[in-house]
């Protein structure tokens, strides 16, 4: 592998569950630095992904590369090179927190150190406390610090945030910047769109067990991104303009300078994008989607 080979690869994956096609060909690659934030709604394949380059599930079909290695081959040293906080951690530990991060900080060869984790975290307060007697934002808050402690090249982040109060997510999200610019690649799978936009290089919508986008976060709003939406609030009902209508009122209000009332003029953010495109299930079997937002 060379420094310009993507850290993550990944051909045409496939993934059955006996009949059950879970991945339908699944293509993308991730540079070394980047983070790339997988999208998509409940059931879409983003844990079966994930989980098949963090090795803990072999694929039905495709190629797979992260760090170089065959995920379904990896070995010790090829794992010590990975962080992972998998969607459910199942830590239950009769340990105290500081304990949990000792023991695993001990399995690297070039840790950080317990009290920077505990702090970038901000579970200072709790480090003395039994896993097991954590609320569920705080233990998922632990899982992170156990992905991150061991100074991980490519980090894995099935979900992360679920469960955390604004604040700790606005934490989290200062700690991925801050490895962002350590130059860590991370692959973070996501249903919060802003997480995806704030965090992600690029990003892919996955549907189905199929990628229908993949791009930088403005290119997967696309189009429709950079249509306006004009809101008619005046006398009745919302009424929402999407289409040429709207389009042609928006540029004669701000060429002409008119003040209408009650007319709004909004771009729809990345959600109202991403719901379009995921509601949109027939466009999604046929393919149609990545073309009609590109
Ligand atoms: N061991 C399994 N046996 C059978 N079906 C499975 C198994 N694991 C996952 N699936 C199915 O594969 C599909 C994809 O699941 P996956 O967990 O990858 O989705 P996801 O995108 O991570 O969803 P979520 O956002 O809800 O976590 C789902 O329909 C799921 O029911």
């Amino acid at each position: 592998m060379t420094t310009t080979d993507p850290v993550v690869s990944v051909r045409d994956l496939r993934k059955s569950y006996g009949s059950f096609v879970a991945l339908d060909g699944v293509t993308f690659d991730i540079q070394r630095g980047e983070t790339f934030a997988l999208l998509g709604p409940n059931g879409a394949g983003k844990s079966t992904t994930i989980e098949i380059l963090e090795g803990y599930r072999d694929r039905s079909g495709g190629e797979a590369t992260v760090l170089g290695v065959d995920p379904s081959r990896g070995g010790l040293d090829w794992k010590a090179r990975l962080g992972i906080v998998l969607q459910s951690s199942g830590e239950s530990g009769a340990v105290t927190v500081r304990e949990q991060l000792s023991h695993f900080a001990s399995f690297y060869p070039n840790p950080r150190t317990v009290d920077e984790v505990i702090a970038a975290v901000g579970l200072e307060s709790k480090q003395k406390t039994l896993i097991r007697n954590l609320s569920g934002g705080q233990r998922r808050r632990v899982d992170v610090a156990l992905g991150v402690i061991g100074r991980p090249e490519l980090l894995f982040l099935d979900e992360p945030t679920t469960g955390f109060d604004p604040e700790a997510r606005h934490q989290f999200w200062d700690l991925i910047r801050q490895l962002k610019r350590e130059g860590t690649t991370i692959l973070l799978t996501t249903h919060y769109l802003d997480e995806a936009a704030q965090l992600g290089d690029r990003a892919g919508v996955i549907a189905g067990g199929r990628l229908i986008d993949i791009g930088t976060i403005t290119e997967i709003g696309g189009a429709e991104a950079r249509t306006p939406i004009v809101r008619w609030t005046e006398g009745g009902p919302r009424e929402q303009l999407t289409t040429e209508p709207g389009a042609l009122i928006a540029s004669l209000q701000t060429r002409l300078g008119l003040e209408v009332p009650g007319l709004e003029i909004i771009r729809p953010s990345l959600e109202d994008v991403y719901l379009g495109l995921v509601t949109s299930t027939s466009s999604i079997s046929t393919g149609s989607i990545s073309e009609d937002a590109s």
